[in-house]
Formats: structure tokens, C-alpha cells, sequence
């Protein structure tokens, strides 16, 4: 996988610029979803560079991250004249880059494109790193390629108009980013004051965040060893999510891997030894910002069916969970039966009441 340029903007019109004249493309394509239409696209629209280029809107949130919506996109990039010298850029958060990305990568087997991400979440993790595709099946990322963007252009005035439960979801991941790495950045992320965002605070931890992933990306880009780690809580995570989309009452991302991390760090106290000094403290910190996804153990079946389908396993019936020892002690490929899982769900309740 070639790797991809993260710019921390200071100059976004600059920064742009630089992109889409690296190269000599023949079409712009600009990607937004209906709110990223509204309140992010006035921002880029009017550089001048950008005059011709076309644009292709599409509808909000996960329910849309699906093969219907990667058709039509498809059929635009076609119908308005896309070649494989087009340039596609995804202008929103990770539903667009994911989606967005999966188009580009797909469409005369490959075009370039630049993500320019406008969530929280999509910043620190869904633009970078080269994950892309479109949830099939009830199931989240079923269908997808690893194809990384050429640039990625992280400019955090978009947050400006971003609502606080999308920034929880992005800090969730964030949140991630500091259980796998080191102490420090788990501590400064446990007492960020949440109720009253110092942006410029925030963009320095979104700095550090990326650079979290980035170097993870950098060893494994595609996901064979160590990259399970940006894996963290999403084996209960995704099951959380899938559930909670299939029942009607759909959860921003973050929060499905909020409450997974929940599960998955009682775990790894039980099988590796987290230590319980800094499982309680993540454990408060989730549950005051977070709340609690309802289910009752009628629902332990079929969550246990959607874990199955993790990516990391191996195979049907064997579910594999990254862990953590200690903060930044990652321990990969581990598994856990069918009781544990069940256990783990039985601590979430009591826990999280
Ligand atoms: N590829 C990866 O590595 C990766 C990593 C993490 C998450 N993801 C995926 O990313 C998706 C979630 O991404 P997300 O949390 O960014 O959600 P999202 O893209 O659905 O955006 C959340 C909401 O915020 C709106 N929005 C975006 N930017 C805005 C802005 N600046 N101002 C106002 N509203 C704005 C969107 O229209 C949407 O309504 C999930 O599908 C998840 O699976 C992928
Ligand atoms: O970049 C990665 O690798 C991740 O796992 C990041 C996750 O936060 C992200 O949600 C990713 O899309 C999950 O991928 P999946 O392979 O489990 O679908
Ligand atoms: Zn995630």
C-alpha cells in the first residue's frame, strides 16, 4: 500500500491546491452527504481551483453506507464524465471517506482522491489508513478494499458546526488510540474537560491521535499483525453497532466502540491483566459520556451471531479479540468461548446499570 500524506492544516485552500495539481487531472469530483453539502462544502467551494468540478451528494449516516448508494455514485462518476485521470475528494466523516474511498478505489479499477475529513471520528481514524468500503449483510465494513488516500487534509474548523454527540463518537476513538499507546495520552485523554472543549486543546490531541495510527498503519497496513490493535474494542463494538441498526435505534460508531472497549477491557483484566487502576477510571469515563446501549441477555445470541463475523477471525466460531495487558501492551489473536463473551455481556449490564 503506497503511503498516504496526513497534512495538519494551516492553509487549507493551500493545501487543497497542492493536491489536485500534483497530478494533471482531467475532472474534480467532490464528494458531500447532505449535512457536509450544507455546512462544509460553502468552505471549499469557493476556491477557484474547484470551479468545474462536480459534485455528488448523497444521504446521511450509516443507513446510506450501503451497495445502493455506492451504485449511484459509481453511475455519477460515469454519467458526468469520470476517467481513470479524475480526481475524487471525500468531504465529510467516515461514512463518506469509507464510502467515498470504496467508489474511488472501484471505478475503472482505481482512481486518485483526497479525503478531507469533517467529523471528529474521521480526522483521527476512518481517513486515514486505507479502510474503505460499505457495511452488506446487516453487517458493519462487510465489503471493502484497504486503499488509502493521497492526501488527507485535516483542517479542525469543520468541527465548528459539528454536534457534541459526533464529537464523543470520534473521542471514543481517540480514547483507543491512548489504550494502545502509552499512559500519558491515556491520562491527558481521561481528563480532557468534555463539557467545555478547548479546541485548541483538541486539535493537539487529534494531532497525537493520528500520529497513534499512522505509525500502527506504517508497520502493518493491512491488518495481518499489529494493526488488530486499531481493532480495540470493535469485536463487541460492531456487534453493538449491527444490533442496535438492526433493531431501529441506530448508534454513532464511537459510542458502539465506547461500549465495546467496556467489554473487551474487563477481558483483558480477566485473561491478560489489565490492571484495575486504569479500568475503573476508563470504565467512569465512558459511562458518564456514553450511557448505555439496552439489551437484555434474550439479545446475548444474537450479538454472539454478529461477532462471528469479525473480520479477525479465522473462522466461523472462533472469535478473536485484540487485548491489552497494561496501557500499550497489545496482545493480538486472542479468543474467548462463547461463556466469556456471555460474561462479558452480563458485566456490561451490571456495570454500566
Ligand atoms: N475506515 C476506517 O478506518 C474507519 C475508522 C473509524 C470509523 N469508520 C467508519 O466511519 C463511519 C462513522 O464516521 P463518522 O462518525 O464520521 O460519521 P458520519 O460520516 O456519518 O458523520 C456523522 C454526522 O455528522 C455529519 N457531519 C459531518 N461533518 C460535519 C460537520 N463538519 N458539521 C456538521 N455535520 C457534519 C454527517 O453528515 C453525519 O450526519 C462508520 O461507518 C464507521 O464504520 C471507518
Ligand atoms: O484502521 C483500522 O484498522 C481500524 O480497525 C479502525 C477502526 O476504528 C474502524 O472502525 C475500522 O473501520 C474497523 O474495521 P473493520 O475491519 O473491523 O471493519
Ligand atoms: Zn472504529
Amino acid at each position: 500500500m503506497s503511503k498516504q500524506e496526513v497534512v495538519i492544516c494551516h492553509n487549507l485552500e493551500e493545501n487543497l491546491q497542492k493536491a489536485v495539481t500534483s497530478k494533471t487531472y482531467d475532472k474534480l469530483f467532490i464528494l458531500t452527504d447532505e449535512h457536509t453539502r450544507t455546512y462544509c462544502l460553502p468552505i471549499i467551494e469557493k476556491y477557484p481551483f474547484l470551479a468545474q468540478a462536480e459534485h455528488i451528494c448523497i444521504g446521511v449516516e450509516d443507513i446510506h453506507k450501503n451497495l445502493e448508494t455506492l451504485a449511484y455514485v459509481w453511475s455519477q462518476l460515469s454519467n458526468k464524465g469520470g476517467t481513470r485521470h479524475s480526481l475524487m475528494i471525500n468531504l465529510g466523516g467516515g461514512m463518506i471517506t469509507d464510502l467515498g474511498g470504496f467508489a474511488a478505489a472501484t471505478f475503472k479499477r482505481g482512481i486518485d482522491m483526497v479525503n478531507i475529513p469533517t467529523t471528529l471520528l474521521a480526522m483521527v481514524d476512518a481517513s486515514v489508513g486505507g479502510k474503505t468500503g460499505i457495511n452488506f449483510n446487516g453487517l458493519k465494513n462487510e465489503i471493502g478494499v484497504f486503499a488509502p488516500a493521497n492526501y488527507v487534509l485535516i483542517d479542525c474548523e469543520f468541527l465548528k458546526s459539528l454536534d457534541y454527540p459526533n464529537i464523543l463518537s470520534g473521542y471514543a476513538e481517540m480514547l483507543k488510540h491512548g489504550l494502545i499507546s502509552n499512559t500519558e495520552h491515556w491520562s491527558e485523554l481521561i481528563k480532557f474537560d468534555m463539557e467545555h472543549v478547548d479546541y485548541k486543546h483538541l486539535q493537539q490531541l487529534v494531532a497525537t491521535s493520528i500520529e497513534v495510527k499512522e505509525k500502527v498503519v506504517e508497520q502493518d497496513p493491512f491488518e495481518k499483525n499489529i494493526r488488530k490493535a486499531l481493532n480495540f474494542g470493535h469485536t463487541v463494538g460492531h456487534a453493538f453497532e449491527s444490533f442496535a441498526l438492526e433493531t431501529g435505534n441506530p448508534v454513532l460508531h464511537g459510542y458502539a466502540v465506547a461500549w465495546g472497549m467496556v467489554c473487551e477491557l474487563y477481558y483483558s483484566h480477566l485473561k491478560v491483566g489489565f490492571p484495575k487502576d486504569k479500568l475503573r477510571p476508563t470504565i467512569q469515563f465512558i459511562k458518564e459520556h456514553y450511557g448505555k446501549l439496552a439489551f437484555s441477555c434474550k439479545d446475548y445470541d444474537r450479538l454472539y451471531e454478529f461477532m462471528k463475523h469479525d473480520k479477525k477471525n479465522s473462522s466461523l466460531g472462533n472469535v478473536n479479540f485484540t487485548l491489552l495487558s497494561e496501557i500499550g501492551d497489545i496482545h493480538i489473536n486472542q479468543s474467548a468461548t462463547q461463556d466469556e463473551v456471555y460474561d462479558m455481556f452480563d458485566f456490561y449490564c451490571e456495570t454500566m446499570g
